[in-house]
């Protein structure tokens, strides 16, 4: 599909305007780097998907990991996230009762994630922890660069699809928003969206979903 190529900054302008809502620097300092260096020092498992009320791994679908994190800093990042809920209430015009439990994400070389939405959509079998996803939540924990950097990734683009209503002329354009570290974007659960395949060094996001 073709992606709209648009500079960095005027992108996070314009996928505001789509309704996204986007905000950088949310994580305290301190709290981001310790995630992010817990991000790169904890084990990991290979991501799965639902598929027909089934939960299972699809390397032509998805290749993610999550990372285990500790108890104690995974309730640190759920307060930080529910302090986002009234913003989000009002940014979406919905009532949301709190947020699932946080992961954090991880993708190496070769790792994507394929077109979707979060929330099973109209699937009636579809499993009710999907089913009650209003809002989706990524925040990026390390830089996209476009040429080689420590800590840094390429490739691994977050791609929105169909953010244009109504005009079907659009809807083969993703959005791409280009990864920032500490920067957050929330979107309803029933976007399109998709992670590139990464081509350079590790990304690592966080994401949750308030119900
Ligand atoms: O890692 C990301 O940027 C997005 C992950 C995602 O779409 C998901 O977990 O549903
Ligand atoms: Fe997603």
């Amino acid at each position: 599909m073709a992606i709209l190529n648009v500079n960095k900054t005027r992108n996070i302008e314009f996928l505001s305007r789509a309704g996204l809502f986007l905000t950088e620097d949310f994580l305290n300092q301190d709290l981001h780097a310790e995630i992010l260096a817990e991000a790169r020092l904890q084990s990991k498992e290979r991501a799965k998907i639902s598929r027909n009320s089934m939960s299972l791994i699809d390397d032509d679908f998805r290749k993610t990991s999550i990372v285990h994190i500790s108890e104690s800093k995974a309730l640190l990042i759920k307060a930080e996230l529910l302090s986002l809920k009234p913003t989000l209430e009002s940014c979406f015009n919905v009532k949301l009762k709190g947020c699932q439990p946080p992961q954090i994400l991880s993708y190496e070389v070769g790792d994507f994630f394929g077109i979707h939405i979060d929330n099973a959509g109209k699937a009636p079998d579809a499993a009710d922890f999907l089913k009650e996803r209003r809002v989706s939540v990524v925040i990026f924990l390390n830089d996209q660069v476009e040429t080689p950097q420590a800590n840094s990734y390429m490739g691994g683009t977050l791609t929105f699809y169909k953010l244009i209503k109504n005009d079907p002329r659009w809807d083969a354009f993703g959005f791409p928003l280009m990864g920032k570290a500490n920067l957050l974007v929330a979107f309803p659960s029933d976007v399109l969206h998709e992670v590139k395949t990464v081509t350079y060094g590790e990304r690592f996001t966080m994401v949750t979903w308030f119900v």
